[in-house]
């Protein structure tokens, strides 16, 4: 649905030229929520402004719903818009209009006859749950509310594509939540694509399917959600993923550990159906060692169960040996973590 493709950005300011995106290149499927994450100053808010061309990128190709959006005039770039919506984390919503209105609004500069624009709101309050708030201003609505117009407004010309930029970051956990919930409502029921920039995990991890980890204007590491939980592949990824399923134990007991003899620490993690598997219990049973449990959790990314566990075994080095290649063969993912005095 998307394609990026060697997307260079750069900026002049007094100091000198910035480098705000390096050659990224992404490749968006249909349906999926694409999760674009980084911290301050990474290049996230550039890069989805590039994709609507709200920023003229330097060089490079945007290529959405197989439109060229680089290769278009200013009218047919206008019209090309309609197919992409757009929310932000302040909503800019028009305050001397109403809620209704303010959804109205894209229809009205594209021009639609009066009685499909009523028709048509009416759909729109009823898909975010606003009925009851067609007349209220902006000033009159909760921040979660206004959240709400913003994704009825940017829905209104039925994009195919909606790009969320820090949609939530504005809104505190539960109204975050509720505005996730309905992102991933409107992506099912309308097999909408949707780009969601954040530099918060979680938000990645309540409803993404993919995830981009962006750094220092390049793109480090990509891939399903999954994988990128399960295996993140750079320091940066590995300290998002850590934000929401922290792992580390306390400095005071891996000092304490490290003085114990004929053991080892590993952390296992699983996936799905692996989660509610008697993974200790069968451990103990097939090889001959014992086992201290340090810290476990259990928490789902997206609605797939997301478990971890960090174990210290006691055993002979033969039976610790056997113990990691009988985890291993479990399919879990293992990892022995290394103790220094
Ligand atoms: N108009 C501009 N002129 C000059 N430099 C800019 C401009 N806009 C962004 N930059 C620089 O480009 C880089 C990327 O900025 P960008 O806003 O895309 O990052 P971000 O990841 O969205 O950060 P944040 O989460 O803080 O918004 C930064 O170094 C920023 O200072």
């Amino acid at each position: 649905m998307i394609q990026i493709k060697q997307l260079v950005k750069k900026y002049s300011s007094p100091q000198g030229q910035v480098m705000a995106l390096d050659d990224v290149s992404l490749n968006i499927l249909p349906g999926t929520i694409y999760g674009i994450i980084g911290l301050s100053g990474a290049g996230k808010s550039t890069l989805v402004r590039c994709l609507n061309l709200l920023e003229k990128p330097s060089s490079g190709q945007i290529i959405v719903a197989g439109q060229e959006l680089t290769a278009l005039s200013s009218k047919e770039l206008r019209k090309a818009r309609q197919n992409i919506g757009m929310i932000f984390q302040h909503f800019y919503l028009l305050q001397s209009r109403t809620v209704s209105e303010n959804i109205a609004f894209p229809l009205e500069i594209a021009g639609v006859p009066k009685t499909e624009i009523s028709m048509r709101v009416k759909e729109l309050l009823n898909l975010v749950g606003l009925e009851e708030k067609a007349t209220a201003y902006p000033g009159q609505l909760s921040g979660g509310q206004k959240q709400r117009v913003g994704i009825a407004r940017a829905l209104a010309t039925k994009p195919q594509v909606l790009l969320c930029d820090e949609a939530t970051s504005a809104l505190d956990p539960q109204t975050t939540l509720s505005i996730l919930n309905l992102l991933r409502d409107i992506n099912q029921k309308l097999g909408l694509t949707i780009v969601m920039i954040t530099h918060e995990m979680k938000v990645v991890k309540e409803i993404c399917t993919h995830v981009a980890v962006i750094h220092a204007a390049h793109i480090v590491e990509n891939g399903p959600v999954e994988s990128v939980f399960i295996k993140p592949q750079s320091d940066i990824a590995r300290q998002f993923v850590s934000t929401v399923f922290p792992n580390d134990l306390p400095a005071d007991l891996l000092k304490e550990l490290a003085t114990h003899r004929d053991s080892e620490i590993v952390r296992i993690q699983f996936l799905g159906t692996r989660a509610s598997d008697p993974i200790i219990t069968d451990l103990l049973r097939t090889c001959e060692v014992r086992a201290n449990i340090l810290y476990g959790s259990i928490d789902h990314l997206r609605s797939t169960l997301f478990g971890t566990l960090t174990l210290e075994l006691q055993g002979s080095p033969e039976q610790l040996k056997e113990a990691q290649h009988y985890l291993t063969s479990r399919d879990l993912k293992v990892e022995v973590i290394k103790r220094e005095l």
